[in-house]
C-alpha cells in the first residue's frame, strides 16, 4: 500500500510531509536540479528541527522532487563573495549547520536519492545515517571544478565512509559515479530501480520504527561519537544524562536541593 502522505507545514522551497510515524522532507527545485540556496537550507533547518521535535516522527527522509536530481548542491547564481547571498543580502554556508543538525537529530535520518547528487548534495546524502539510491543515480564532487570544496564532514566523514584514498580521489579528480559503483564503494546502503525507490526506502523506514527508539537513538549517538569528535561525544553522553535525569537516584539530588536538605544516594546501588 503507498503511503498517503499529509503536508504538515508549508514552506517555499521544500515540502514536508508525514505519515505513519516518518517526515518526508523534499528539496523541491527540480528548475535547478534541486540546487539549494540560503533561504532552502533555512527551511530544511526548520523543517528538522520540526521533525525532531515531533514525538510521533520516529525517521525522517531527506530527498529532492523529480526523478532528474536529489540536490546538486548550492545554487551557484547566488554565490556572492564570502557564501551565497539570500534575500537578505547577507552571504552564508548555512548548509553546514543543516549538516550538524542532520547528524545530531536524535533519529535516523534516510537519504531517498534518485539523479544528481552532486557537490553539497553528496555531502548532504553523506550526513544522512543511510542512503537508499535509485538505479539513475550519479553521485560526485565538484568543489575543485567550481572553486569550492567542504573539508569538514565532507572530506572527513567520507574518507572515514570510503577510505581515505577513495575519498581523494572523489575530490581531487571531481568523476562521477554510478549508483552501483557508490554501493561498491560503501558510500551508499542500497540501489533499486527507480520506480522502486520510495517503496523501498519506506520499507526500511518501517523497519526502523519496529525498533526500540531509545536504543536506535543511542547508537546513533554512539556512531557519531566515533566520528563527530567532542560535539558527538556531547550527543552520546546527552543521552546518558536523559536516561539518568529518568532515575530515582537523579531525583533524588533534584528533590533535596528543592526540599533544602542534604541528597540520601545510600540507596542506590554502585553496580559493577
Ligand atoms: C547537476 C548537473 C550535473 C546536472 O546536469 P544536467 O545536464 O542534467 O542539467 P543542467 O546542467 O542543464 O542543469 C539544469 C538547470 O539547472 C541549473 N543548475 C544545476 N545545478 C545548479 C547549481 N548547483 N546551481 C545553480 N543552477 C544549477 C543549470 O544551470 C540549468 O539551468 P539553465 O537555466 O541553464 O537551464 C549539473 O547541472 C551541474 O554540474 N551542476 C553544478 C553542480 C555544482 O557544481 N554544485 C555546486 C558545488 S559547491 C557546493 O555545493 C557547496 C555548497 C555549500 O553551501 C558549501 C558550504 C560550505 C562548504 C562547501 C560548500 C559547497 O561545496
Amino acid at each position: 500500500m503507498p503511503v498517503e502522505w499529509k503536508r504538515s507545514r508549508d514552506y517555499r522551497d521544500i515540502l514536508y510531509e508525514t505519515a505513519e510515524g516518518m517526515a518526508k522532507i523534499t528539496i523541491n527545485r527540480p528548475e535547478v536540479r534541486n540546487a539549494f540556496r540560503p533561504e532552502t537550507v533555512m527551511e530544511l533547518i526548520d523543517a528538522f528541527q520540526a521533525a525532531r521535535d515531533d514525538a510521533s516522527v520516529g525517521v525522517v527522509i531527506l530527498t529532492g522532487a523529480g526523478k532528474e536530481a536529489f540536490c546538486s548542491g548550492g545554487d551557484q547564481r547566488v554565490r556572492g563573495e564570502g557564501g551565497y547571498v539570500g534575500a537578505d543580502g547577507i552571504p552564508r554556508l548555512n548548509v553546514l549547520e543543516l549538516q550538524r543538525l542532520i547528524r545530531s537529530i536524535p533519529k535516523p535520518v534516510i537519504a531517498m536519492v534518485a539523479g544528481w547528487c552532486i557537490g553539497g548534495g553528496n555531502v548532504l546524502q553523506l550526513v544522512c545515517d543511510l542512503t537508499i539510491a535509485a538505479d539513475n543515480a550519479i553521485f560526485g564532487q565538484t568543489g575543485p571544478k567550481v572553486g569550492s570544496f567542504d573539508g569538514g564532514y565532507g572530506a572527513g566523514l567520507l574518507a572515514r565512509t570510503v577510505g581515505q584514498k577513495k575519498a581523494r580521489e572523489i575530490w581531487y579528480l571531481c568523476r562521477r559515479y554510478t549508483a552501483r559503483e557508490a554501493l561498491a564503494m560503501g558510500l551508499i546502503n542500497a540501489v533499486v530501480p527507480l520506480d522502486q525507490l520510495e517503496e523501498e526506502t519506506v520499507r526500511w523506514a518501517k523497519e526502523i520504527l519496529e525498533k526500540s527508539p531509545t536504543a536506535i537513538r543511542v547508537l546513533k549517538a554512539a556512531f557519531n561519537a566515533e566520528t563527530d569528535g567532542l560535539a558527538g561525544i556531547q550527543e552520546l553522553a546527552g543521552n546518558a544524562t536523559l536516561l539518568y535525569y529518568l532515575t530515582e537516584e537523579a531525583k533524588e539530588g533534584r528533590n533535596a536541593f528543592l526540599e533544602k536538605r542534604k541528597p540520601d544516594f545510600s540507596r542506590f546501588p554502585r553496580l559493577p
